[in-house]
């Protein structure tokens, strides 16, 4: 049996009973809450990833919903667990829910949301840091300069990649995708290729009108194309970007075949999941290919990296921070909780009447 977890509460007496795993930026999120006669307990535990052991006792014996985190493993002991408490609602604190078994949901009549959206142009901004950094070799250069190995101008001093002119590749050309497109043709005047399993049609529309719009000015016209396959992608592109969902079909959808598809000085981010990239064989096709560079924010079995990655020159690493903007977090976390509530709302009519 867990330990107890330690929590803080907010409005002791409300009616409702809402947990969240982990304490939440700003504090719009817990008024709305309260509001709606909530008692709002968080948990203040001192451990980052919470096991299902830990988020039963947090459950407890009465808890009408619950809002957590895309590290926990939301599946059929959690919801059972819920539904037994009389829980309705849960919440993941993000947009990617492959943390959480949906059907397992449904079985225990537990509601489940999601934070889309207010995300989309925080991830999809730091998917073009990202790409600019590997591009230019920005970690790197500091790395240098801070090791006070700098003693002049050089002509081959960390000379790296002109965006300008190049094809950008998305795989996954959702959301986050289609804003990382966006921010990459309007910022660099990249070429578009794109794969994904439906058309963008605002995205590709919004190309055209681009293209137009630099002709008029005497500039040379982005283009788009709409891949018919993944490959296609990998072989053109110059920087390419994953955005998809992680499910059966994304595991491991860059591999080692895949990465032998790219081109020598390519350049590859990835903001989604981590499983979408086998990290194995890109540890050593980093290896092989030096000119060949990756940013990464998500990795395959976080929070650790695969033996030799962090030893990789040509890899920028940073810890799952996408979507670490204020603005946004404050916005997941009230949409979290907009969520919880919707359910209670739909679910109490006599409320919706007092
Ligand atoms: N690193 C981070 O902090 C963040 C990561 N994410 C990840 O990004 C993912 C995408 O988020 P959104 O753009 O909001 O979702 P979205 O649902 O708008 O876009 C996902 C796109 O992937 C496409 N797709 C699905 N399976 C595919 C396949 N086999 N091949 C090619 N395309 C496929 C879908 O058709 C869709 O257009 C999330 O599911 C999440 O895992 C999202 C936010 C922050
Ligand atoms: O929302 C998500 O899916 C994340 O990974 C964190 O923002």
């Amino acid at each position: 049996m867990a330990k107890p977890v330690s929590i803080e509460v907010w409005n002791p007496n409300g009616k409702y009973r809402v947990v969240s795993t982990k304490p939440m930026p700003g504090t719009r999120w817990i008024n709305l809450l309260i509001e709606q006669d909530c008692r709002v307990e968080i948990c203040t535990q001192k451990k980052t990833i919470l096991s299902v052991e830990d988020i039963i006792a947090l459950i407890g014996e009465r808890c009408d919903g619950v809002i957590g985190q895309l590290t926990e493993d939301w599946g059929e002991t959690l919801f059972s667990a819920l539904s037994r408490a009389g829980g309705k609602a849960f919440s993941n604190m993000a947009v990617g829910y492959n943390n959480v078994d949906v059907s397992a949901a449904n079985k225990y009549g537990v509601a489940v949301g999601n934070t889309p959206g207010v995300l989309t142009e925080t991830t999809a901004e730091l998917a073009a840091s990202l790409s600019v950094a590997a591009a230019r070799r920005i970690v790197e250069a500091d790395e240098f300069m801070r090791a006070g190995l700098y003693d002049g101008w050089l002509p081959h001093l960390f000379v790296g990649n002109l965006l300008k002119g190049q094809t950008v590749g998305v795989i996954g050309a959702g959301r986050i995708g289609s804003a990382y497109a966006r921010m990459m043709i309007e910022g660099f005047k990249m070429n578009l290729i794109y794969y994904d399993l439906y058309q963008a049609t605002r995205l590709e529309k919004f190309v055209t009108a681009y293209g137009e719009f630099l002709k008029a000015n005497g500039e040379q016209p982005v283009t788009w194309r709409r891949a018919a396959s993944m490959d296609e992608v990998l072989r053109e592109a110059d920087v390419i970007s994953l955005h998809p969902i992680l499910d059966k079909t994304t595991f491991h959808l860059i591999n080692k075949e895949s990465l032998a598809t790219m081109k020598k000085e390519a350049i590859l981010v990835n903001c989604s999941r981590g499983p979408v990239v086998d990290e194995v064989a890109l540890v050593e096709h980093l290896r092989q290919n030096p000119m060949f560079r990756v940013g990464l924010d998500v990795f395959e079995d976080e929070p650790y990296m695969k033996p030799g990655l962090s030893d990789m020159k040509n890899a920028i690493v940073v810890p799952h921070i996408a979507s670490a903007s204020k603005w946004t977090r404050e916005g997941m976390a009230t949409l979290a909780a907009l969520n919880v509530l919707v359910r209670k709302l739909v679910t109490q009519p006599h409320y919706l009447l007092a």
